[in-house]
């Protein structure tokens, strides 16, 4: 290895190459594969092929996607397909041997949720899973991708995959974020900023003091949204904030085994003088809580803004784009965001479904009411999430405001199960994606942060959650 200053994404990188192919690609090694319910297709290619899996104790997996969250009975899943989806993963895990934290384990949830919270996340490992999500373990310090169906075969056979490296960028995030102001609104700001194909290629390093500032489940919120900027992962360096999170952690080492990993996780962090292929500066007081109008990540502004004018879109193609996006969603230009009515709320996802975020919530609906004729949903994002937030009373504040307290998956993220709206419905929403549908057909998805969605669902309307506290 030359002397050269590395970044940390380069330093895990050659610590996992096995080989280098002429065509450019690199042979990784991978130290956790995680599964959820939709991988059944790559174990069937295992079967046609006659393989079993490489190394299963690498492997961990839950039903997140596909099981509803008024249930932990499969079989009360209505839809055989889905169900069919939830029991093969079952079966899979009792024929290869892999750990499977099932419907009736305190450990299930949403999986990007479950591995850093059981410690199976961890700097400086290669981490992949099936889901374009897989991004949030990077704000551990591990190099995290989702992968496709073929690409998942491939690693339950060898255990290893075959990657082009990607480029690098550095987005630096420095000075203190306003009041009200979460990761979730960082991200948003940073995607409005960059574009959804702003990343494109690249592998992002989070750094800065904004972001050093963040708790581990903001930085978790961080790095999940990365892949809406179209990179392939996200990134924070390991420091006190990531160590103090995972000591104590079911997989995480102890006594001098812990001392000996902090000390090698601390040497992860990039080389004072590492060249990144792009760098951007975000000025971390310019964020405000921020509120999404149109149908893709990166149409967003300020929650005490007003919807953009096509008129003023710097091209034809983007005024006509612009134009479509709010016909779909039923505004106008130059409309007050924070006069737009809501009719659900949806608080939960691999996003925004951690326990930090429930308690932000809570905050916010504490001793307030569900707007009449709204319907506001809490799910939190694992089993344990759930277990922590009532022994902290947060079910009871959610319960006792005309909040839905549900069981932990996917949800309304996703929209399986008929956990959707209704066709013109808008819903304000912690989850990561406004795509067109993505709640259900004509659905209109507002993302926000979760104390937003949560005065949102008590003022019937997208509320500046600044002014509500102000108001006591
Ligand atoms: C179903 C799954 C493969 C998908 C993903 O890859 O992200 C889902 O999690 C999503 O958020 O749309
Ligand atoms: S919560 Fe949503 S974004 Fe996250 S894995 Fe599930 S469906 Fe995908």
């Amino acid at each position: 290895m030359s002397d050269e200053p590395r970044t940390m994404f380069e330093k895990v990188w050659d610590r996992h190459r096995v080989l280098e192919r002429e065509d450019g690609q690199t042979l990784l090694y991978v130290d956790r594969h995680l599964l959820h319910d939709g991988t059944a297709p790559a174990f069937e290619m295992l079967r046609v092929r006659g393989q079993k899996m490489r190394a299963p104790g690498r492997t961990f997996a839950t039903p997140d996607h596909y099981m509803p969250t008024n249930t932990r009975i499969a079989a009360e899943i209505p839809d055989p397909a889905l169900r069919e989806m939830v029991l093969s993963l079952e079966r899979n895990a009792a024929a290869e041997g892999f750990a499977l934290y099932g419907l009736d384990d305190p450990r299930q949830g949403i999986v990007h949720v479950v591995g850093p919270e059981l410690g199976l996340s961890q700097p400086g490992m290669i981490i992949v899973c099936g889901d374009s999500h897989t991004s949030t373990h990077g704000a551990l310090g591990a190099l995290a991708f989702g992968i496709g169906m073929t690409e998942v075969a491939h690693v339950l056979a060898t255990q290893c995959l075959w990657q082009r490296k990607p480029k690098t960028m550095r987005i630096g995030i420095e000075g203190a974020l306003g009041a009200g102001v979460t990761a979730k609104d960082v991200i948003l700001h940073v995607i409005a900023t960059i574009g959804t194909a702003g990343a494109t290629g690249h592998v992002i390093e989070y750094a800065g003091s904004a972001v050093r500032g963040l708790s581990m489940e903001g930085r978790l919120t961080l790095c999940n949204m990365t892949i809406e900027a179209g990179a392939r992962a996200g990134m924070v360096a390991p420091d006190e904030t990531t160590f103090g999170f995972l000591e104590g952690r079911e997989n995480v080492p102890t006594g001098a085994a812990w001392d000996a990993a902090v000390a090698r996780w601390r040497s992860l962090a990039s080389d004072p003088g590492a060249l990144f292929d792009r760098v951007v500066e975000i000025d971390a007081a310019a964020i405000a809580p921020t509120v999404t109008w149109g149908t893709s990540p990166q149409e967003a502004v300020a929650v005490d803004g007003r919807v953009p004018d096509p008129a003023t879109a710097p091209s034809a193609g983007r005024r006509a784009e612009m134009q479509e996006m709010l016909d779909y969603m039923g505004l106008s230009p130059g409309q007050l965001l924070a006069e737009v009515a809501v009719d659900r709320v949806f608080i939960g996802s691999c996003t925004n479904g951690r326990i930090e975020d429930l308690r932000a919530a809570a905050g916010v609906a504490r001793g307030r009411q569900v707007a009449a004729g709204v319907t506001a949903w809490v799910v939190p994002g694992s089993a344990q999430v759930k277990r922590q937030a009532e022994a902290e009373g947060l079910d009871r504040i959610f319960r006792d405001a005309g909040f839905a307290w549900r069981e932990a998956g996917c949800s309304m993220c996703l929209g399986t199960n008929g956990e959707i709206g209704a066709p013109g419905e808008r819903i304000a929403s912690t989850s990561n994606r406004n795509f067109r549908g993505r709640q259900g057909p004509g659905v209109r998805t507002h993302l926000m942060n979760p104390a937003m969605a949560a005065a949102a669902a008590v003022t019937g309307h997208i509320t500046d959650v600044r002014r509500l506290m102000e108001a006591g």
